[in-house]
């Protein structure tokens, strides 16, 4: 369903429903005040896509995404950021940020370094990510900035990521699960996924669920450590195909982009209900940078990026501006022990109806699971 970024839905709109897996709230339609009004959205099964016509499942999910993006933009124009309060310093702390090379990532990196953190970058480009290391070395005078290899798209990397990190014997006080690709053409992961989904969700979903213990470790009562997760508000219009995550049915890269970013709300919602039922010092939040004029928008098509380069000075977020929640997320003492936001220019907003409902959570958690090889529950 559609939200305001900044404000919050119409309650009612609560399911959508093609092939619904779950209990439905409230299947009225929506009334035409709401923003909701493109069609229900949230959850599909395949029955649902397969009745749809190809036409309209490549061009409803592309309508739905540009319309998101344009509405962020023009948001923007009203009110482009938020001012970064007073941070405290994070010397002694640990912080991996995946896709810190470049970006929203890269800003985060460099902004918890200058804070006196421990930074290691997971990436996949090795040049890049030390171009990127010497780079926040030198701006920050910070030495403890480094570089490891982790290609979400492929399981074994991320597990020898954590076994190399494992190696250095280091605490683990904050995740950024940042890195991220948009609108590729179909293909598939290393381990046959669909790539948004494989790398954006299911990458996060692996790597997350291997370093919990690190962070749980280090997380103390009155020091909680974090998993800071970034979406976007094109979660918003993203629908979750239970019978076909992986879009083998009809690809369309505008809804894959936005099922593995609308996987990753749930994802973090579940994640923090499971810390707080073990009663572990970890908070789990969810953020959405805005519209930023980053490389992420390199395989829209011609004419979306000759728009983009004529508008971004005046409706794009800077990388830096981007990338004041998830630092906001990461350190802020306002948020400390708190988990379960969606954190939109530094404050809590309320996300899709549906990534609030607890079945669809578990259900994604334990197909999640089954895919990635993990014990079910975290
Ligand atoms: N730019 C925006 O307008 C915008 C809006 C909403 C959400 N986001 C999200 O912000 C995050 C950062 O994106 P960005 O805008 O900085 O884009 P970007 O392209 O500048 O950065 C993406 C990062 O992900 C890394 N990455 C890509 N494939 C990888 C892989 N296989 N393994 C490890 N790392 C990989 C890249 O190396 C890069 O560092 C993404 O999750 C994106 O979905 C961006």
């Amino acid at each position: 369903m559609l939200v305001e970024p900044g404000g919050s839905g119409h309650t009612g709109c609560r399911l959508l429903l093609t092939g619904c897996v779950g209990p439905c709230q409230d299947m009225r339609p929506c009334p035409p005040s709401c923003s909701n009004g493109v069609s229900p959205l949230g959850v599909t099964g395949l029955l649902g896509s397969r009745t749809m016509n190809p036409l309209r499942r490549l061009l409803l999910p592309l309508l739905r995404v540009y319309y998101m993006g344009m509405r962020v933009a023009l948001e923007q124009l009203l009110r482009r950021a938020f001012t970064l309060p007073d941070l405290p310093m994070q010397h002694g702390r640990v912080a991996i940020i995946t896709g810190g090379s470049k970006g929203i990532g890269y800003c985060t990196a460099l902004h918890l370094a200058k804070l006196g953190m421990h930074v290691i970058i997971a990436g996949n480009h090795e040049s890049e990510g030390i171009d990127a290391v010497r780079q926040i070395q030198r701006c920050t005078q910070n030495t403890r900035v480094e570089f490891l290899c982790c290609d979400l798209t492929s399981m074994k990397s991320i597990r020898k990521f954590v076994q190399n990190f494992e190696a250095k014997n280091l605490d683990l006080h904050v995740l950024v699960n940042n890195a991220g690709v948009m609108l590729v053409s179909e293909r598939r992961t290393q381990d046959g996924f669909e790539e948004h989904f494989g790398l954006n969700y299911l990458g996060h979903f692996l790597l997350t669920n291997l370093l919990l213990k690190y962070l749980k470790r280090s997380g103390a009562c009155d020091n909680y450590a974090r998993v800071v997760t970034v979406s976007s508000a094109t979660h918003y219009v993203g629908e979750l195909n239970f019978d076909d995550l992986q879009s083998s049915c009809c690809y369309s890269p505008h809804g894959a982009y936005a099922q593995s970013k609308l996987a990753l709300v749930l994802f973090s919602y579940y994640l923090q209900n499971q810390l707080m039922t073990d009663g572990s010092h970890v908070t789990a939040n969810v953020v959405d940078p805005g519209v930023v004029n980053t490389d992420l928008y390199m395989n829209v098509n011609w004419a979306g990026r000759i728009v983009k380069w004529l508008t971004a000075w005046l409706l794009f977020k800077t990388p830096e501006e981007g990338a004041a929640t998830s630092i906001y997320a990461s350190v802020s003492s306002d948020l400390e022990g708190v988990g379960g936001c969606y954190l939109y220019n530094g404050q809590k907003e309320k996300s899709a109806d549906i990534s609030y409902n607890e079945d669809f959570q578990k259900r994604l958690w334990t197909e999640s699971s089954q895919m990635t090889g993990m014990p079910i529950s975290a």
